[in-house]
């Protein structure tokens, strides 16, 4: 079989880049920094995990000599394993953002070179015509929030009066991105996903990448939980990804999780859905076992991003790391003798970074399989290297970026 695997550890990143400091990210490490809390005890969770991170399977692959490549040290207490068995190394991004779009087209052969717009840092943040032509065409009382905003805290401070008032809670963040959080039932999840849908007309103007619709269920700031129902609504990518070329070549493109999204549904032949990394990981061995031959498997894992990193919880971060690791072998046990697979993430996400936004990071690349001669692949200049090489691999012409860094 000749197939190919990319599973993105969403946020996953293993030390700033050369431009980080453009970002105010310069000295980040997403990995680097886990690693260190938890070697120094400050990542123990009662009856969970506790001591230094132990990632045996990823450290196998290289993922300690990709961070030190990257960084210029070891992360803490990560102990060197006794045998490599992947290639392995990291990349810097070109694309001008830090986000997850722009680090998932990039990987697929689609740098982002251009800016995105951005909503300032103020209070409020949307133009005023913006909102104005959001609440009439959407018939809303107002609107609450219009600042950038942590999405689990922006609800805790503002659902209660949401629920009250019918208004509609719209944020930003670092990314180029409009989120609308509200209520399942009070406001009613249909009528979100409409409001959305007009709000991506409206933001197309500003040149944002993304509305969002960010739904929660409870009855109190104590009790309010965001859902698995967001919603992407994302612009497609500027010209052919390696989604649309495999698919136009006839091949299977399975997208699991966010990738559709991602990709504006454009590209893949499937689209699997599932909440959280370890329902997303059965999803993933599942398409391990049944994906034809030249199709390609795509990843997202989100919650390393979402639950943890943005949410700056460095335990937490820590022990779905540890579970990923754990769940390794047994994707690794169903790659047949022609197989290719990547590790890899689209940004980081340092959760010992101030605020709660994204960091600029190199990303692990951690390829594997049956025929993968294991070394260093030294830094690579463009996510877009893994799009290429795994373009020879599949065995369809050329993308017009990155280098194929397993060519003979
Ligand atoms: O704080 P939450 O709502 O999770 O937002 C995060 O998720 C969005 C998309 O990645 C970004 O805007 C980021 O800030
Ligand atoms: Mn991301
Ligand atoms: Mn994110």
């Amino acid at each position: 079989m000749t197939r190919a695997f990319i599973l993105v550890m969403d946020s996953f990143g293993v030390g700033a880049t050369e431009d980080a400091p453009k970002f105010g990210d310069q000295g980040a490490n997403t990995f680097g920094h886990i690693a260190q809390a938890c070697a120094e005890g400050k990542a123990d969770i009662p009856n969970g995990r506790h001591g230094p991170l132990q990632l045996p399977n990823l450290a196998r692959l290289g993922l300690g000599l990709t961070a030190e490549e990257s960084a210029g040290a070891t992360p803490a207490g990560f102990l060197p394993p006794d045998k490599i068995t992947g290639a392995y190394g990291h990349a810097a991004e070109r694309s001008f953002g830090k986000d997850t779009p722009s680090g998932h087209w990039e990987m697929a052969g689609v740098p982002v070179e251009y800016d995105w717009g951005f909503f300032p840092k103020e209070t409020p943040c949307f133009p005023v015509e913006l909102t104005d032509a959001l609440i009439a065409r959407c018939d809303l009382p107002g609107v609450l929030g219009n600042c950038h905003a942590s999405g689990t805290e922006i609800i805790a401070q503002l659902g209660e009066e949401h629920i009250r008032s019918g208004k509609p809670i719209v944020y930003t963040s670092a990314d180029s991105v409009f989120q609308v959080a509200a209520h399942e039932t009070h406001f009613g999840l249909e009528r979100l996903y409409e409001l959305c849908r007009i709000a991506k007309e409206l933001v197309d103007g500003y040149n944002i990448g993304r509305v969002i619709a960010r739904p929660f269920i409870g009855e109190d700031a104590a009790s309010f939980q965001r859902t698995g129902n967001r919603k992407d609504l994302t612009t497609p990518p500027p010209s052919p990804t390696l989604l649309d070329r495999l698919k136009d070549d006839g091949r299977e493109v399975i997208a699991i999780g966010k990738i559709s999204d991602i990709f504006a549904h454009r590209g893949m032949t499937q689209s699997i859905k599932a909440n959280g990394n370890d329902a997303l990981f059965e999803v993933t061995l599942e398409a391990a076992k049944t994906a034809p031959e030249g199709a390609l498997v795509f990843t997202n894992f989100v919650d390393f991003d979402t639950l943890f990193g943005h949410r700056r919880d460095v335990a937490g971060y820590a022990a779905a790391l540890e579970a990923f690791d754990r769940q390794l072998p047994q994707f690794e046990a169903l790659l047949q003798p022609g197989d290719l697979a990547i590790i890899t993430a689209d940004h980081g996400c340092d959760p010992t970074w101030p605020g709660s936004d994204h960091t600029r990071e190199h990303v692990p690349v951690l390829a594997f399989g049956p025929k993968v001669t294991p070394g260093s692949l030294g830094r690579r200049d463009s996510f877009a290297d893994i799009g290429q090489t795994l373009a020879r691999h599949l065995g369809i012409a050329p993308l017009d970026h990155g280098k194929d860094f397993l060519a003979a």
